[in-house]
């Protein structure tokens, strides 16, 4: 099915859902009726978000929750000082030891709290197994899942998707899945969201039609398992409230919804889909023209998070510095790629490593990009292709946490690519 938020109505068996009314005395074929929501019941009718599940169980149904040592995956991004340093890491070295996507996560960065209901953590993933009689779901944000190597197929109460690198899956704060690798090893990022939904930015004088196109978004048939734990091996529950990783054991597979209908769901969007907008005459205009989506803050045009990518395009601009220029910005930037070269880093930006440069941090491009394209023939247009960087952007500090800066992953001689610009004064 396709259309961000769209209200949608999908059943696994004919005549699950029920017709007229959301809760009958009776649901069909022996389901449960159960409601989802996603907003306040009362939140405003364009931004109210909430879903009805018929399933063979209740949510309801597991057993106690104790805590889930997992110490690599978290929330603690330290209150006291906070480097202003650019930081830059390689890509996360893959487990030796059999991991899953649960234990494969570690957390880079992020500020803000799941009890603020506001800000981002940062997370990566690389793992070498699918998880197995394993669930999980996160009450404290919703998920952005961003592949970078290998085929995820994330099987969810909502149905089934599958992405790949280039491709983005958002899973909504609550519901329950599993990951499944589809090709033995995968690798990516995940930005996890405490605040308002990401949704779509208006266009402005864009008109009606841009960047990421509603229709472009992909949503689940309903799917489901019906698969009961042996009486002596429960499955198990994986949940992170509040911070912290909780598990319980499950007697049933929570992915057992025959049909559901609502506009509260998992999507998948393929970036490559996205319209890319820039100058034709002069200037290299804000990295905001990439914005694929946003989590809006309560103050209006500054918003909690920003996902913005830097895909493929043609550079045309006339008596102009064509890469992003040298800045310095309020909000704070985490980067990543996907694939290929980012056109203001010649050297060291690597698909799957990371960048942040955070308030105020000066950056841009390093030596080698100033003086290529310092130089460069500007009367014939240049064409990016081949790559796919991205930047989560923050309105708070992005906080690298202890275990990111300590990482053997960190590049710490990340500020010598800017050492080599020289000085051109002439007086
Ligand atoms: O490379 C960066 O730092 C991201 C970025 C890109 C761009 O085109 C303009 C500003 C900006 O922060
Ligand atoms: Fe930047």
């Amino acid at each position: 099915m396709s259309g961000f938020g769209n209200e949608f109505a999908t059943q696994a068996l004919p005549g699950t859902l029920p017709e007229g009314r959301n809760s009958p005395q009776k649901v069909a074929h022996g389901l449960y009726a159960e409601q989802l929501t996603g907003t306040a019941f009362t939140a405003p009718r364009h931004a109210n978000r909430r879903s009805w599940l018929y399933r063979i169980r209740p949510a309801a149904m597991h057993g106690a929750f104790s805590p889930f040592e997992q110490p690599r995956f978290h929330n603690d991004f330290q209150s006291g000082p906070v480097t202003p340093d650019q930081l830059r890491w390689d890509p996360l070295p893959m487990p030796e030891a059999p991991t899953d996507f649960v234990d494969g996560l570690f957390t880079m960065a992020g500020n803000g709290s799941a009890e603020g209901q506001a800000g981002i953590g940062i997370h990566l993933y690389a793992a070498t197994r699918s998880m197995q009689d394993r669930f999980f779901y996160n009450a404290d944000g919703e998920l952005l899942i961003v592949p970078q190597l290998g085929r995820l197929r994330i099987a969810t109460e909502l149905g089934v998707l599958e992405v790949e690198p280039q491709e983005i899956a958002l899973i909504p704060r609550g519901v329950r899945f599993r990951v499944e690798l589809l090709d033995g090893t995968a690798r990516g990022y995940v930005c996890e969201n405490f605040g308002a939904m990401f949704r779509l930015p208006d266009l402005g004088p864009i008109g009606s039609n841009g960047l990421a196109n509603p229709r472009d978004f992909l949503i689940p048939e309903a799917a489901f398992e019906d698969i009961d734990a042996p009486k002596d091996k429960a499955f198990e529950l994986v949940g992170k409230f509040q911070g912290h990783l909780w598990r319980a054991d499950i007697g049933h597979s929570p992915l057992d919804v025959v049909g559901w209908h609502g506009n509260y769901a998992p999507c998948k969007y393929d970036l490559r889909r996205f319209n890319t907008i820039g100058t034709i005459s002069y200037d290299h205009p804000d990295p905001s023209i990439f914005l694929v989506l946003h989590s809006p803050s309560d103050t209006p045009g500054t918003s909690n998070i920003d996902f913005a990518i830097f895909p493929p395009r043609w550079l045309v601009a006339q008596d102009t510095f064509r890469p992003p220029w040298f800045h310095r910005n309020i909000a704070s930037e985490y980067m990543g790629l996907i694939h290929g070269a980012y056109d203001a880093k010649a050297e060291g930006f690597v698909p799957g490593g990371s960048s942040l440069h955070n308030s105020m941090t000066g950056h841009g491009p390093d030596a080698a990009t100033f003086d290529k394209a310092s130089k460069a023939d500007l009367s014939r247009p240049d064409v990016i292709s081949g790559t796919m960087a991205f930047m989560f952007e923050t309105r708070a500090v992005i906080r690298p946490t202890t275990q990111a800066l300590a990482a053997r992953h960190r590049q710490r001689d990340y500020q010598a690519c800017w050492a080599g610009l020289e000085k051109h004064f002439t007086g």
